[in-house]
C-alpha cells in the first residue's frame, strides 16, 4: 500500500533579515504562509536493500536532482536513522512548485516525505520529533509541515502558529530560470555593506514581526495585509534579476492590490482582493510576457498531510 501526501508551498509575507550570524545564517522575523499550490509526494514500499530510490514529474522535474541531494530521499534515510531502520521505500514527487523559485519546494518535498515515510513504515513519530527532524532538514522544512500561517524565528525553524481569519487570494509569478538561496541572502550581506550599515548580527538588529501585518491576518483584511507585505531580500533579488521589476509593476498594473518578491525569489507573489481579482491579475501577468506564467491560488492551507480518498 502507498502513501501520498500533499504538501503546501508557501509565501513570506513579512521577511525580516537580521545580520550574518557567526553559523552562517541570518536570524529571521519570516512570516511564513501556506497557500494552495503544492506538491504531492508517494512513498511505496520497497524490497529490503533497495534504499531510497526516486522519481519525479512535472513540468520542472527537469530541474529537480534524483540523487542523495533531494530533500525528499534526505528525509526519508534522517527518519529511517532516527529510528534505527532501514530507509528502504519509492519516492514519487509529483511536482508543482516551481524549482528554485523562493516558495520552498524543495523543503516542502522534505517534510511531505517525513509525513509519508512515517505513515508508511508505521511508526507513528511524534509531531515534535518531526519537527526537530525538519529543521535539521532545512530552515524552510518545519513550516511546510505545520502550514497555516505561521511566525518562524531563529533561521526561520522556531516557530509559532498565528491566528488568521478567512481566505486570501494570491497570484504567483513564475520566472524563468531560479535563484539560489544563499546567492541572495549573500547579496543582501553586500548591499548593506555597500551602504555602510554594515550586515553582521552585531550591526543589524534582529528583527521583529509588524504588529499590523499581524493585525491584518488576524482581522482577515487584503487591503491592510497587502499595506503591510515586506521582504527585506528583495532588493537583493532584484539586484540579482533586475527584470524582475517589471514583473512586479505588471502586476501592480493588473489591479494587484499588493506585490513582493517570494522569499529569495525569482517568483513574485501578488494579493488580490477577490478570487475574481486573482484570475484577472494572473491572466494579465501572463500576458505581459514579464514572467513565464502566473498562477492564481488562494490560503492558507494545512501543511503536509496524508492524502485520503
Ligand atoms: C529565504 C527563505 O526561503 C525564507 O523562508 C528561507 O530563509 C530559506 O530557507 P531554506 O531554503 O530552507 O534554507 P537552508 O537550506 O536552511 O539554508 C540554505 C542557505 O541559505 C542561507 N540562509 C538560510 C536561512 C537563514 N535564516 N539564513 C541564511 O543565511 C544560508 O546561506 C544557508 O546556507
Ligand atoms: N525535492 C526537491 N525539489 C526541488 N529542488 C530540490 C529538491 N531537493 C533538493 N533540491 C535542490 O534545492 C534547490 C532549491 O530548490 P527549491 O525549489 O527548494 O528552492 P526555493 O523554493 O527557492 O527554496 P526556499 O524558498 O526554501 O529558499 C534546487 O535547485 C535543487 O537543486
Amino acid at each position: 500500500m502507498s502513501v501520498t501526501v500533499r504538501v503546501p508551498a508557501k509565501v513570506n509575507v513579512q521577511l525580516g533579515v537580521g545580520g550574518l550570524r557567526g553559523d552562517g545564517f541570518h536570524d529571521l522575523a519570516n512570516v511564513f504562509f501556506a497557500v494552495a499550490l503544492g506538491d504531492e509526494v508517494t512513498a511505496t514500499p520497497a524490497a529490503p536493500g533497495t534504499g531510497t530510490t526516486l522519481t519525479c514529474t512535472g513540468p520542472d522535474a527537469g530541474q529537480v536532482p534524483l540523487d542523495d541531494s533531494n530533500l525528499a530521499a534526505r528525509a526519508a534515510r534522517l527518519l529511517a536513522a532516527h529510528h534505527g531502520i532501514e530507509p528502504d521505500v519509492h519516492l514519487h514527487i509529483a511536482k508543482d512548485i516551481p524549482v528554485a523559485g523562493g516558495m520552498a519546494g524543495g523543503s516542502a518535498d522534505g517534510a511531505a516525505a517525513l509525513v509519508a515515510c512515517d505513515a508508511l513504515w508505521a511508526l507513528g513519530t511524534p509531531q515534535e520529533t518531526l519537527l526537530a527532524l525538519a529543521a535539521e532538514l532545512g530552515s524552510d522544512v518545519p513550516f511546510a509541515l505545520l502550514g497555516g500561517v505561521a511566525l518562524g524565528r531563529g533561521r526561520g525553524e522556531i516557530l509559532e502558529a498565528l491566528p488568521v481569519t478567512g481566505t486570501f487570494h494570491w497570484v504567483f509569478a513564475v520566472a524563468d530560470g531560479g535563484l539560489s538561496t544563499p546567492a541572495v541572502f549573500h547579496e543582501c550581506d553586500r548591499l548593506r555593506e555597500e551602504a555602510g550599515t554594515g550586515s553582521t548580527d552585531t550591526d543589524v538588529p534582529t528583527p521583529d514581526a509588524d504588529p499590523a501585518l499581524l493585525a491584518a491576518l488576524a482581522d482577515g483584511d487584503p487591503a491592510a495585509l497587502a499595506a503591510a507585505l515586506t521582504n527585506d531580500l528583495q532588493s537583493a533579488a532584484l539586484s540579482l534579476r533586475p527584470a524582475l521589476a517589471a514583473t512586479l509593476a505588471a502586476g501592480t498594473e493588473a489591479g494587484a492590490i499588493g506585490a513582493l518578491v517570494s522569499g529569495s525569489g525569482p517568483t513574485c507573489a501578488f494579493l488580490a482582493k477577490d478570487a475574481e481579482a486573482a484570475e484577472a491579475v494572473a491572466a494579465a501577468l501572463t500576458a505581459s510576457g514579464t514572467c513565464r506564467t502566473a498562477r492564481a491560488t488562494h490560503g492558507p492551507v494545512p501543511g503536509a498531510a496524508v492524502r485520503t480518498g
